[in-house]
C-alpha cells in the first residue's frame, strides 16, 4: 500500500486590515478580514520539509498590508482577485489561490468619526487558477431579520416524539447567511461588485418581508429565486437559515393572556435550514464552494 499526499493548502488566515483613505479633513474607512489560502508544487515540503515552493504565511500577510496601501481597498471582490492573481502570477510554485474577505461596516459619524455598523458582515470568496479559472462568490452572514405575523407551520409529519402543536400566526426570526456565485464569462471577472451586492441584499429582504411564509424552507427557495430572478450576474444562491425560535409565554399563571405579544426568544437548540436554488443550467461551480 503506498501513502500519498491528498488536497492540502496553507496560507495565513485572518489578516485583519484596515485601511483609512484621507481626502483633507474627510475619511474613508475599509475595515476587513483577509484570509489566504494557496496550492501547488507542495510535494517536497510534506514528504520532505523542502521549503523552497513555499512563500511564507507571512509573506502572504505582508501582501495584504502592502496591497491595501498600494491599490486601497475598494469592493472586495476586485481586493480578493487582485491578491489571487498575484500570488499564482507571481510564483510558479503556486497554481490555486484562495481570498477570502469579510468587511465590516462602519457608519460616517464626522468626517472622520465612524460607528461600528450592526452586526451585519460582507463576505467574498475568490478562487484564481494558473489555467485562468476564476470562481467569484459574494455573500453576507448575520442579517437578523424578523416578521412578527405572516408565518405558519402545520401539517408536518408525525412520529411517537412529536410533541409541536400546529402554528398558524407565529414569529420567524433568523440570522441570514447567505452567498451566491457570479456568472463569469472568461475574462470578464470586473464588474460593478458594489451595485450587484446591493441589490441582491435588496432582493434577499425584500423575499422575507414580502412572502407568506408557511415554513422557513419556502421563505428560503423564495428568497434565492428572487436574486436569481432579479440578478442576471449571479447563477446560484446558497442560504443558511437557524430558525430563531420565539415561543409565547405562558401568561395565564398571572392572570393575563397572550394573543401573541410576549415571547420568549430562545437561543437554542434551533432549527437550521440550509438550501441551494440554481440556475438548472448553471455553469459548473468549479472550486467556487471550496
Ligand atoms: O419552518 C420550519 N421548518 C421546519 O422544518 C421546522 N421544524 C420545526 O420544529 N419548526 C419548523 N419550522
Amino acid at each position: 500500500m503506498a501513502v500519498v499526499l491528498g488536497p492540502n493548502r496553507y496560507g495565513k488566515a485572518e489578516t485583519r486590515v484596515v485601511r483609512v483613505t484621507r481626502d483633507g479633513e474627510v475619511h474613508h474607512l475599509k475595515d476587513c478580514n483577509v484570509g489566504v489560502s494557496l496550492s501547488g508544487a507542495m510535494e517536497e515540503v510534506h514528504r520532505r520539509g523542502d521549503n523552497a515552493a513555499v512563500l511564507p504565511t507571512d509573506s502572504q500577510k505582508n501582501t495584504v498590508y502592502a496591497f491595501a496601501k498600494k491599490h486601497g481597498i475598494g469592493e472586495i471582490e476586485e481586493f480578493a482577485l487582485l491578491l489571487a492573481r498575484h500570488f499564482v502570477g507571481s510564483q510558479p510554485t503556486i497554481h490555486h489561490a484562495r481570498v477570502a474577505v469579510e468587511e465590516y461596516g462602519w457608519e460616517r459619524r464626522g468626517p472622520h468619526s465612524f460607528a461600528r455598523s450592526g452586526g451585519e458582515v460582507r463576505t467574498c470568496v475568490v478562487h484564481h487558477d494558473r489555467d485562468g479559472a476564476t470562481t467569484v462568490v459574494s455573500g453576507l452572514r448575520d442579517l437578523v431579520l424578523l416578521n412578527s405575523t405572516g408565518s405558519e407551520f402545520h401539517g408536518f409529519a408525525k412520529d411517537e416524539y412529536t410533541t409541536l402543536p400546529p402554528a398558524t400566526d407565529r414569529v420567524l426570526a433568523t440570522a441570514v447567511t447567505a452567498r451566491w456565485r457570479h456568472l463569469l464569462p472568461a475574462g470578464e471577472e470586473s464588474r460593478d461588485y458594489a451595485e450587484s451586492y446591493r441589490q441582491a441584499r435588496r432582493c434577499l429582504l425584500d423575499a422575507f418581508a414580502g412572502t407568506y411564509s408557511l415554513s422557513l424552507q419556502q421563505t428560503l427557495f423564495a428568497m434565492g429565486e428572487r436574486v436569481l430572478r432579479e440578478r442576471p450576474e449571479i447563477c446560484e444562491v446558497r442560504l443558511e437559515l437557524p430558525n430563531k425560535h420565539h415561543f409565547l409565554v405562558d401568561l395565564a399563571p398571572f392572570g393575563l393572556d397572550n394573543d401573541n405579544e410576549v415571547y420568549f426568544a430562545a437561543d437554542r437548540p434551533y432549527g437550521l435550514i440550509e438550501g441551494t436554488v440554481l440556475h438548472d443550467d448553471a455553469t459548473p461551480a468549479g472550486a467556487a464552494w471550496d
